[in-house]
């Protein structure tokens, strides 16, 4: 039932092209790569050179942040010589937005031309190896709303954006990961840099003890509450993905344990490794190989 509701609501095309025409229109940037950055990682945004940001109000269609540390500015701009545009601020399916409207952008970035799409977020650690500060170069993830049936291509399949059944075995680019994993032994991160697998939950609670340890026992390096739909939408159009978590605590996994997750902690570990993030992200993105595909 709940599926019907939403199909009837979805975004048509050209509203997604709508939303892309006015962007075009209102600025001369044409970004390659666009950045989506997690909870406290806002301030990757602002390497990007000859800026030009819109607020997400602003933008015909677009969602709005509702989450602390996620500041709603779409910013174009360079970073590095590459045309890039970042999204200061993501949305969740807490907030109450169902998967197709915290996609929207996706589909957005694709139209205007983006042909690389790097996702960042703030993740509880599972992986006992893993510290507070860690960068986990996502290489899998595990989509726990699907299994209940959630997933941002339910509904009509829209053939001008991609197949009705796409792939996932290959969701994050082989290549980039490599490069991202090179980058990091290359500016000193190689106790700081991982790679491993991501679960989103819906949220907005942090996850029990026994949610924790059944996570963990299914191969899960670390937990979170978004960019899953993201990726999925994104490969099914087509763009290529490198997914990035910063390891912001670590999953509460004992019983006998007085620690708790907290969101003021999530973003205080942002503040804390946004500089390793940041100098990842730049010189991952000079080294970027691009195709200037036109959509
Ligand atoms: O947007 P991300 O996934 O980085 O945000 C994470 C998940 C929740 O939104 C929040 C919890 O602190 O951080
Ligand atoms: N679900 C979940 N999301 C997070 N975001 C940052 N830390 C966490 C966590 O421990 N669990």
């Amino acid at each position: 039932m709940a599926h019907c509701v939403e199909d009837s609501s979805r975004y048509t095309y050209e509203e997604y092209k709508q939303t892309a025409d006015w962007l075009l229109s209102k600025t001369e940037h044409r970004p390659a790569v666009a950045i989506v950055c997690g909870s406290g990682l806002g301030a990757l945004g602002e390497l990007l050179k000859d800026q030009m940001a819109f607020n997400y109000s602003d933008i015909p269609n677009f969602p709005h942040s509702t989450v602390p540390g996620h500041a709603g500015r779409l910013i174009f701009g360079n970073l590095n010589g590459k045309p890039c545009v970042c999204m200061q601020g993501r949305f969740h399916s807490y907030e109450g937005y169902p998967l197709w409207k915290v996609t929207f952008p996706i589909r957005v970035f694709r139209l205007i031309g983006v042909e690389t799409l790097i996702v960042t977020n703030a993740a509880g650690g599972l992986n006992q190896d893993y510290k507070v500060g860690d960068i986990m170069v996502i290489m899998d993830h595990i989509n726990m709303p699907g299994f209940a049936g959630q997933n941002p291509l339910i509904g009509p399949n829209e053939e001008r954006f991609g197949p009705r059944f796409p792939p996932m075995s290959d969701a994050y680019d082989k290549d980039l990961r490599k490069l991202a994993l090179a980058i990091g032994q290359e500016l000193g991160f190689s106790e700081k840099i991982r790679e491993g697998v991501y679960c989103s939950l819906g949220g907005p609670n942090f996850e029990t003890i026994a949610e924790c340890r059944f996570l963990s026992s299914l191969g899960t390096d670390a937990v979170g509450m978004s960019t899953v739909p993201e990726v999925i939408v994104a490969r099914h159009c087509g763009l290529r993905v490198l997914g990035m978590s910063l390891i912001t605590n670590k999953a509460v996994m004992d019983y006998n344990s007085e620690a708790t997750a907290n969101h003021e902690e999530v973003l205080q570990a942002g503040k804390d490794s946004a500089k390793y993030l940041e100098k990842l992200v730049t010189l991952l993105i000079q080294r970027i190989e691009l195709n200037n595909n036109v959509f």
